[in-house]
């Protein structure tokens, strides 16, 4: 396998695996470039540091008064809650896992689902990101909080990782699936996955109801150079893998709030319009796939 050179936080060069295609290398270069206020400043509400959106319903008594001079601080960590409840109802749906078991976060980001997972269940935790700062993000953010020996991350293409066939007890995609193709994803997940392994999603994706992804969906595309699949795709990619969905939760009411909180911020980023009118006009959906490798 080729590398290439990284740099880290520190000023020290490191080799990290080359882009297996100019897509991903696009990708690697865009995760290294992102420090948007709307991550960062919500990470930093308790050291989780999240890319993935929020779900429930607003808590409007902590936010108090829009007038007051702390909303905006109340604000951001209402936001940073929704978030960290979404990867919390991810979690639930892994079932039963054991301190012993090893779990792999595909496409892990700054690793907050990570930490989460490892609290959680005591569990061993590999992720895996295209971004060399993510990942160097993330397993700083594990040394510090002394659980390095549990929870890693690594600069690794999701569709062809290290890890055993079978090892894995219980593995994820949380909103990374979007820079994938589904069938290469799945056959990597059933791989990994042990028979009777758990496997679970949170993505957003079009609806074949509305019959092709709408404008909003090409928007949301473009803003982030990723590749919304249908939920249609999903259902069949799964099928094709050995892949049986044991739970499909629709999210897309109890993302909303999220979303129409996020738009009255400080920290908007131009893309919550779309997000909330593909919602709105059901070409959009926030789903949750729970599958059994069988
Ligand atoms: C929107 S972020 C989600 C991060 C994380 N799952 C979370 O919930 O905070 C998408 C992530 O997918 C990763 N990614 C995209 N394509 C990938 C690939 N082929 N292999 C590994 N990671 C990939 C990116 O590097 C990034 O970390
Ligand atoms: C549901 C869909 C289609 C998700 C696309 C993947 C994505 C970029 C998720 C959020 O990342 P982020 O937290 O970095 O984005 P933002 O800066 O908008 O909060
Ligand atoms: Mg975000």
């Amino acid at each position: 396998m080729t590398s290439t050179e990284f740099t880290t936080a520190e000023g020290a060069t490191t080799f990290v695996p080359a882009p297996a295609t100019p897509y991903q290398g696009d990708i690697a270069r865009y995760w290294n470039n992102e420090a948007r206020p709307v991550n960062l400043r919500l990470g930093d509400v308790d050291g989780l540091y999240h890319h993935h959106y929020g779900i429930g319903d607003i808590d409007h008594a902590s936010l108090g008064d829009p007038e007051d001079s702390e909303y905006e601080k109340k604000l951001i960590a209402e936001l940073h809650r929704l978030e960290s409840a979404q990867a919390e109802v991810l979690l639930d749906h892994l079932g039963t896992i054991e301190p012993g078991d090893t779990l792999m976060d595909a496409g892990c980001g700054r690793g907050g689902s990570m930490v989460m997972a490892h609290q959680r269940f005591g569990s061993k935790v590999e992720g895996v990101t295209l971004s060399a700062k993510q990942a160097e993000f993330a397993n700083r953010r594990a040394a510090e909080i002394g659980i390095d020996d549990h929870v890693r991350a690594r600069v690794c293409n999701m569709l062809d990782t290290p890890f055993e066939t079978g090892q894995m007890a219980g593995s994820w995609n949380n909103e990374s699936s979007m820079y994938v193709d589904l069938h290469d994803l799945f056959a990597e997940h059933s791989r990994v996955l042990a028979v009777g392994g758990r496997y679970v999603t949170i993505t957003g994706c079009w609806n074949p109801r509305y019959g092709q992804p709408s404008k909003w969906v090409s928007q949301i595309n473009a803003h982030f150079e990723c590749n919304i699949h249908s939920r249609r795709e999903y259902l069949r990619a799964m099928a094709d893998n050995r892949l049986v969905p044991q739970a499909v939760v629709d999210l897309t009411a109890a993302t909303l709030p999220y979303w129409e909180l996020r738009a009255t911020s400080s920290l908007v980023t131009g893309i919550e319009e779309a997000f909330i009118e593909s919602y709105k006009d059901g070409s959009f959906q926030y789903l949750l796939i729970a599958a059994d490798r069988v």
